[in-house]
């Protein structure tokens, strides 16, 4: 297999990170957790760039499926090709309603009433957020991560 060197991410990915997303998650207030929430924050980031960095592996499995098809995609550098090569629609809408159904049952506030009735579910985050999240932020990456990596394959 070749070698996995980590694929960084850009300045765009942090802006987005820090400009888009966090306003949308937290309210800026001051406390003093400020440590607990930075360990938090890193546990967070650390499991999805791992995610995100688990494309590679991804990727050499679908190299070694296709190897002519890759190859002479790779040898003329063409990042749209491999994309398309490696992007598949159907996989992807159910990765999205799987971490939709996850962040449903994990993110439930379960509550039950004196009669044991549970009552009408929330969530501490809006499921499809983290869904759509996904779509437009970690899955692309992870094919950000699949062409970067397909690029550097024949070296
Ligand atoms: O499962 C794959 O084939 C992947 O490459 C992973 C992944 C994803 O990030 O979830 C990325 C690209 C594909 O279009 C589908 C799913």
């Amino acid at each position: 297999m070749a070698p996995l060197r980590p694929v960084a991410l850009r300045r765009s990915n942090l802006e987005y990170l820090f400009k888009d997303l966090l306003p949308k998650l937290v309210t800026a207030r001051k406390n003093d957790e400020c440590g607990s929430i930075a360990v938090c924050d890193t546990l967070c980031l650390q499991a999805l760039s791992k995610r995100i960095h688990y494309g590679k592996f991804v990727a050499e499995a679908k190299f070694q499926d296709a190897p002519s098809e890759y190859e002479s995609a790779i040898k003329a550098k063409d990042r749209k090709l491999l994309l398309e090569l490696l992007t598949y629609e159907n996989v992807e809408a159910l990765v999205k309603k799987r971490v939709e159904l996850k962040a449903k049952t994990f993110g439930q506030v379960v509550k039950i009433d004196e009669a044991d009735n549970v009552a009408n579910p929330t969530y501490k985050i809006k499921p499809s957020f983290i869904a759509n999240l996904n779509e437009n932020w970690v899955m692309p990456l992870t094919k950000e991560v699949q062409v970067e990596y397909l690029l550097r394959r024949l070296e």
